[in-house]
């Protein structure tokens, strides 16, 4: 029997814009080493739920709590650690250059596998970009790099919204196969709303069923 180490749990997480309920009463358990989908038309709630799970918006109502391995849990004030994220609303530093940018969040952050910053650039077919400034990158260099940093930083989970955006057919076959090499004990949480961006087995939540 496959155990299943909990993640994150949430309890009647509910979030409200206004008037609006974006999504209610939504009750779900994450699991090390799986990968979640959150699924629903266009501005069905996908990105806001993403966004409440990773601490940046609170919820309306309701509770999320992250467990370390051993179980306890983790304070919201401290996931920021443990996770990694690629998203639309997530700005890049425009002003550096690609190696200035590199630099800065492995700085911060420890890279998986001990990769050298030329092998990841060499991953992220941006091996000649290293003193180009992101600002010039084009929109498919910009989501590489996003990309990459979000598989390359060592996390417990990885958040990706749209993660095919802006990507060709070359781009997109590298995104879905950096996605099946995450760690197995990784967790990862996808808001799409394409079935190409996700295996078919990803364990789906779809937001319709919680307005
Ligand atoms: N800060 C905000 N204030 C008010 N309404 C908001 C805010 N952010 C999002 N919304 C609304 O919440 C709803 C859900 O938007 P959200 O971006 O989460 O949907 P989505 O499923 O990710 O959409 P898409 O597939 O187009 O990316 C939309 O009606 C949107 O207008």
């Amino acid at each position: 029997m496959v155990t299943e180490i909990p993640l994150i749990k949430i309890k009647d997480l509910s979030k409200r814009f206004n008037r609006e309920w974006i999504f209610r009463n939504l009750t779900y358990q994450f699991n090390r080493g799986s990968i979640y989908v959150f699924t629903g038309p266009n501005g069905s709630g996908k990105s806001t739920l993403l966004q409440v799970i990773t601490g940046a918006i609170p919820p309306t109502d309701g509770s999320l709590t992250y467990y370390n391995v051993n179980n306890s849990e983790i304070a919201i004030d401290n996931i920021y650690k443990k996770i990694a994220v690629a998203t639309p609303y997530m700005d890049l530093i425009e002003e550096f250059t690609l190696d200035e940018h590199l630099s800065f969040h492995f700085g911060m952050r420890n890279i998986r596998y001990e990769l050298t910053l030329a092998e990841l650039k060499n991953i992220m077919y941006l091996e000649n970009a290293g003193s180009k400034h992101i600002q010039n990158f084009s929109s498919g260099m910009k989501q590489r790099l996003k990309l990459g940093l979000a598989f390359y930083t060592e996390a417990d989970i990885v958040f990706l919204d749209e993660p095919g955006t802006n990507l060709d057919q070359t781009a997109f076959n590298w995104y879905y196969n950096q996605l099946l090499k995450v760690p197995k004990e990784c967790t990862v949480i996808i808001a799409s709303n394409n079935p190409q961006e996700y295996p078919e087995n990803s364990k789906r939540i779809d937001i319709l069923s919680y307005k």
